[in-house]
C-alpha cells in the first residue's frame, strides 16, 4: 500500500506527518517502526497522524514513538501539527483545537511563521505521571545503579523526570536517560530531562525521550524542564530553552494554568512510499 507523507521538524526533532483524513490508513506498530528506521526506512523520531476529530475540536492527533508505540503528547510535533493542516488546506483557521490522547491543545501559527501551543495545565500528581510514590512532592531520589539522582516529575499529558545537572554536555544522557526511561518506578516509562540553568530566564536541555533515544529537542521536555524549574523557585515565568536543535519558548504562569511553548515548524520535503516493510529487507 502506497501513503503519502510529509517529513517536517521542530528544532531537528523530526516527523513523518501522514494525512489520514483523506487517505485510507491503518498503521501497525512494525509500519510506524519501519516509517522510523533511518537505514531501512524513511526516518524520523516520531510519526504523526492527522484525524477528524471524534469530540469538539478541529482535528484529531495521534502521535507514535520511533519504537511503534502510540503516545499522548508530542510539542514540537503539535507545532508541525498546525503548520501541516494550514499548508495542506485541510483548514483555513490559524488557530485550531486539536484532540490528542491526553486532552485538547490549541497550537497558533503566528505571523512570523512561529508556532505558539496551549499544550494545556501541567499535573505534578505522582499518580496522574504516572510515578510510584508515597505523597506528593517538588523533587524525589531516585536509585539508578546505586547512584542517587534528585529528579522532579511532571506530566505535560506525558510523563516527564527533569535533572539538574552542571553541565549538559557532559551529562550521562544516554546511559542514565535510558535506565531512567524504564525505572520501575515509572509503570509506563518516562522522558528523561537534563536541565543547566544558565540563569532564572535561559536554561539548556538535553531529553532522553521515551521511545526514541536522545532526540535533538523535546517541546513536552522543555514545558517539563521550565514547569519544575519554575516550581521550585528557580526560573522566571518566561524561559528561553536552549536545546542541540535550537531554542524555543517556555512561559507558564504557576499551578492550575496551562503552560505555553513557543518555536519554529519546518517541512523538509513531501514523499510517497510503500507501507510494507519487509520489502525493504534482505532477510533471506
Ligand atoms: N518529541 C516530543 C515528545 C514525543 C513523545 C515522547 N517521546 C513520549 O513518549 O512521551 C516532544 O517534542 O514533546
Amino acid at each position: 500500500m502506497k501513503i503519502k507523507f510529509t517529513k517536517m521538524h521542530g528544532l531537528g526533532n523530526d516527523f513523518v506527518v501522514i494525512d489520514g483524513i483523506n487517505q485510507a490508513i491503518s498503521l501497525t506498530p512494525e509500519n510506524i517502526r519501519w516509517l522510523a528506521d533511518r537505514h531501512f526506512g524513511v526516518g524520523c523520531d516520531q510519526v504523526l497522524l492527522v484525524e477528524k476529530a471524534t469530540n469538539n475540536a478541529d482535528f484529531r492527533y495521534r502521535i507514535f514513538n520511533a519504537d511503534g508505540g502510540e503516545v499522548e503528547q508530542c510539542g514540537n510535533g503539535a507545532r508541525c501539527f498546525v503548520r501541516f493542516v494550514y499548508d495542506h488546506s485541510l483548514t483555513k483557521k490559524k488557530e485550531i483545537r486539536v484532540e490528542t490522547a491526553s486532552g485538547l491543545i490549541f497550537p497558533r501559527l503566528e505571523s512570523d511563521g512561529e508556532v505558539t501551543v496551549n499544550m494545556g495545565i501541567p499535573t505534578f500528581e505522582p499518580a496522574d505521571i504516572p510515578f510510584l510514590a508515597e505523597k506528593h512532592d517538588l523533587t524525589y531520589t531516585l536509585d539508578i545503579n546505586n547512584k542517587q539522582i534528585e529528579i522532579s516529575v511532571v506530566s505535560i499529558g506525558n510523563p516527564h523526570a527533569v535533572q539538574i545537572v552542571s553541565d549538559i554536555e557532559d551529562a550521562a544522557v544516554s546511559t542514565e536517560g535510558r535506565l531512567i526511561e524504564s525505572h520501575p518506578r515509572f509503570p509506563q516509562r518516562v522522558n528523561a530531562g537534563f536541565m543547566q540553568i544558565i540563569d532564572p530566564h535561559h536554561i539548556k536541555l538535553r531529553v532522553y525521550e521515551r521511545g526514541a533515544g536522545e532526540t535533538l529537542a523535546c517541546g513536552t521536555g522543555a514545558c517539563a524542564a521550565v514547569i519544575t524549574g519554575i516550581a521550585r523557585g528557580l526560573l522566571a515565568s518566561k524561559v528561553k530553552v536552549s536545546t542541540h536543535g535550537g531554542n524555543l519558548w517556555v512561559q507558564w504562569e504557576g499551578k492550575n494554568q496551562p503552560v505555553f511553548m513557543t518555536g519554529p515548524a519546518v517541512t523538509v520535503f513531501e514523499g510517497v512510499t510503500e507501507l510494507s516493510p519487509n520489502e525493504h529487507r534482505n532477510e533471506k
